[in-house]
């Protein structure tokens, strides 16, 4: 066939295209690769496979979030984390799922796994990070692989969803101090005084503030299903492998337990008992 142009190019090309071809389905359907032939280790897989393509999905729109924070979209910026909630509602349910495998069926498996772990996950991290939870010390995991130790380093050195929220405080005329507005975002945020004063005064006339009280419940929002989804890891891991060590290295149950005292918006979290 001889094409007079690029636009008929493109759209002998978009006549042909079939369903498995704009979804990549060949390739997607193709990742199920078991390592034993134990029956459940494809719903191992699956389950991971769907919880790192909705990861893909909530990172796509935290980053956007912060974007629009950043430029006073406030609209567009809640239907995106209104977005990443409900994304999170189905990674949590998730669980249940892989709650119906017994202890005797994963450790049928188990062994094939060697030293790989969720510990490994970087678009898990990548979204610890946008929510300003920075652990440098998981960078050196991808050290071998330079094209995303790269893409890491930049969402390490980014500011995260929550500094973004702050300087959104600071354009609304609350006094926020210097130390946190010029924070060195590479470090996990901490607790501060007047970022207190003014969530809580936003929550004392949130008429007035009718935005930033909107944006503050949609990050409480993330924050409590964030620490749900870590909560049913820790269970169903408990329920699964009891307290032995995780293939990870970590001692397991007690590290994932430990994980769950983290807080990513802190002040939002102790207004509610100073208001
Ligand atoms: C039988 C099922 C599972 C077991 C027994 C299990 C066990 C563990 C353990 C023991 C750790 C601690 C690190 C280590 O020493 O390995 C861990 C970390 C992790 N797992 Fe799982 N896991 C399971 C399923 C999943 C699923 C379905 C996901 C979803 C993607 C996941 C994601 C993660 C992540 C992101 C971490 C790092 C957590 C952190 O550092 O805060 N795990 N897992
Ligand atoms: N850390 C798990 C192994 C595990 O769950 C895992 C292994 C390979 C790929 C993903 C995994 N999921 C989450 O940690 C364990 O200690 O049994």
């Amino acid at each position: 066939m001889v094409f007079e142009n690029e636009k008929e190019i493109h759209t002998d090309f978009k006549k042909r295209m079939t369903y498995g071809d704009y979804l990549s389905l060949d390739s997607i359907l193709a990742s199920q690769n078991r390592l034993s032939d134990h029956h459940d280790e494809m719903l191992f897989i699956v389950i991971h496979q769907v919880s790192e393509l909705w990861m893909k999905l909530a990172l796509h729109e935290v980053n956007a979030a912060i974007k629009a924070i950043q430029q006073e979209a406030y609209q567009p910026s809640f239907k995106m984390l209104a977005r990443v909630s409900s994304i999170q509602r189905q990674i949590i349910q998730a669980w249940d799922v892989l709650a119906t495998m017994t202890p005797s069926e994963y450790m049928e498996f188990r062994d094939y796994l060697g030293q790989a772990s969720g510990f490994q996950s970087y678009q898990y991290r990548m979204l610890e990070f946008a929510l300003g939870y920075k652990t440098k010390h998981v960078l050196k995991i991808y050290e071998k692989d330079p094209e995303l130790h790269k893409t890491l380093q930049k969402a390490y050195e980014a500011p995260g969803l929550y500094d973004v929220s702050i300087k959104a405080l600071e354009k609304e005329g609350f006094e926020i101090d210097q130390e946190v507005l010029t924070r060195d975002v590479r470090n996990s945020y901490e607790v501060n005084e007047s970022v207190q004063r003014a969530w809580e005064e936003v929550y004392r006339d949130t008429e007035r503030y009718w935005n930033l009280y909107q944006l503050a419940e949609k990050l409480v929002d993330i924050e409590d299903a964030f620490q749900q989804w870590r909560f049913r890891h820790m269970k169903t891991v408990e329920r699964i492998i009891g307290h032995k060590k995780g293939t990870g290295g970590s001692s397991g149950v007690g590290y994932l337990k430990q994980v769950l005292d983290h807080y990513f918006f802190p002040e939002l979290w102790s207004l509610r008992t100073t208001l």
